[in-house]
């Protein structure tokens, strides 16, 4: 099977009452439309994980994020391809996350992350996400 290789940006931010918050996104086109997804997209030839997912925050949101430590790489198997997906923290540095490929996003507490339909890939990732969250506050 082939394995597609994919950078996902977990962006995070702190809302009015001190809770960390986190950025999700609703596909907006293809096999997965209506499926939400933490932005980013294909590493290209020649580029660092880093790289593309600065690239790719750009293009979708037209917004520059730092890229933190690598969360999580989810290995995943669609009946087409391999996902491999390596998930960084992100934190806003200019711009104000404008949907130009996504049909909506949410800004989700732990609490809310199980309230939109996560893509197959990122049912795992969520939990470790959450239980994350949970430890720190
Ligand atoms: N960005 C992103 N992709 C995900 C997530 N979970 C998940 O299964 N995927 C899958 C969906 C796609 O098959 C692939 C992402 O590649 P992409 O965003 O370039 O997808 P695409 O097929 O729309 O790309 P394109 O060829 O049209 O440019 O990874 C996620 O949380 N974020």
């Amino acid at each position: 099977m082939k394995t597609v290789k994919v950078v996902a940006a977990i962006i995070k931010a702190v809302n009015e009452n001190g809770e960390t918050i986190i950025f999700a996104t609703q596909r907006g086109y293809g096999d997965f439309k209506g499926g939400w997804e933490f932005p980013g997209g294909k590493i290209e030839s020649g580029e660092t994980p880093q790289e593309a997912l600065k690239r790719e925050i750009i293009e979708e949101l037209d917004t520059e994020v730092s890229v933190g430590e690598l969360m999580d790489t989810v290995e995943y198997n669609y009946p087409q391809f391999h996902l491999s997906m390596d998930c960084f923290w992100c934190q806003i540095v200019r711009g104000n996350l404008v949907l130009k490929e996504h049909e909506a996003a949410r800004w989700l507490t732990k609490d809310e992350l199980n309230n939109v339909e996560w893509l197959p890939a990122d049912i795992t990732l969520i939990e470790k996400i959450r239980n994350l969250l949970s430890m720190t506050r």
